[in-house]
């Protein structure tokens, strides 16, 4: 009896034990009505928000995909618990992002080609626009959008032996001003000029010499990695960060919210040309007969 009395104690014991831990990590991470598409967590210890792309396979930027990560950090602009964030996608040791979904570029009318640039533009002043420190766990290929979306972080951590670059040329498109603006940023201009007209797409170890990407390690650091920078980052006194990032970035974002709607035309007018959906239409053939 005295022997089932202390297992029994035991197991009570074990149970209290088991439901305060699910308590303490419930409470110390908080999963945030997330659509499945952008899956986010913040650890309220920390505040810091992990933003993880999911839509498979390999987190093309459609419609639904930009949408969700604009209003994503949005929210987190907006939530005061949130000191920062990393941005990762959850199709690790693959892709990061494959960039902007081509087949919302090929053979569709003007209006939806428009509606499609609107969301680009509305993206890409939302993460460039991010008030607080952004590391980006790259942990996986990051070609033409996927890099940009990279670039408009404050810190690239990346994995080693993937690709990454504005490749746009290579499809017959050209990388708009707000796209090579950013490499200029990070690269300088002539690195940035080499890699546009180009399409050149670096492996991370290349990437890392001209400073495309700021760290290379092997997968299993690449959050690590990033966690630990932006724990560095945020120790700077926020009010001076965001007033710093804002200036050094307002001037191309000025340029861009002044004409919305002249950037529209000019992506709807390029795009159209014959010429151009030709090429479009080569480059989706050829990447589905990849696989063949
Ligand atoms: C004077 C004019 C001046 C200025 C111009 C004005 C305005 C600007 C005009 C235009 C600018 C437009 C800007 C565009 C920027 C972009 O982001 S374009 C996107 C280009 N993306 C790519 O080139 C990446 C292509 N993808 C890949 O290289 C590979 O898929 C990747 C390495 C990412 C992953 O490889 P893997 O794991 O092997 O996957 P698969 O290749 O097998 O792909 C799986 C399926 O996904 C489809 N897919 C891949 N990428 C895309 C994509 N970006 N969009 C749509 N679909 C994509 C692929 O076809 C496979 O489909 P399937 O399974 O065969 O059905």
């Amino acid at each position: 009896i005295q022997a089932l009395q202390i297992s029994e104690n035991k197991i009570i014991k074990t149970k209290m034990l088991s439901r305060a831990c699910f308590r303490q990590f419930s409470a110390s991470i908080r999963r945030m009505s997330s659509t499945n598409i952008v899956e986010t967590n913040i650890d309220s210890g920390t505040g810091f928000a992990t933003v993880t792309l999911s839509q498979p396979p390999v987190n093309s930027l459609d419609k639904n995909l930009l949408t969700a990560i604009t209003d994503r950090f949005k929210k987190l602009s907006d939530d005061s618990s949130v000191t920062g964030a990393i941005l990762t996608s959850k199709f690790d040791g693959k892709v990061f992002s494959a960039g902007l979904n081509i087949v919302d570029m090929f053979q569709k009318s003007d209006d939806h080609l428009g509606e499609f640039w609107g969301m680009v533009q509305e993206w890409y002043l939302t993460i460039q626009g991010f008030p607080k420190p952004l590391v980006s766990a790259i942990n996986g290929h990051a070609p033409t959008g996927g890099c940009a979306m990279a670039l408009m972080s404050d810190y690239r951590v990346m994995v080693e032996g993937k690709t990454i670059g504005l490749n746009e040329t290579l499809l017959g498109i050209v990388a708009p001003f707000f796209f090579a603006d950013l490499m200029i940023a990070a690269v300088g201009r002539r690195h940035a000029e080499f890699a546009l007209n180009n399409g050149y797409l670096y492996t991370s170890d290349e990437a890392l010499k001209i400073g495309l990407v700021d760290e290379v390690v092997n997968l299993d650091q690449v959050v690590p990695t990033a966690l630990k920078i932006l724990t560095k980052m945020t120790k700077t006194p926020q009010p001076a960060y965001q007033v710093c990032k804002n200036f050094l970035r307002k001037e191309t974002m000025d340029t861009l919210r002044n004409d919305r709607a002249g950037d529209i035309a000019h992506f709807v007018g390029f795009v159209q040309q014959p010429n151009v959906q030709k090429a479009i239409g080569g480059y989706l053939q050829a990447l589905k007969q990849r696989k063949k």
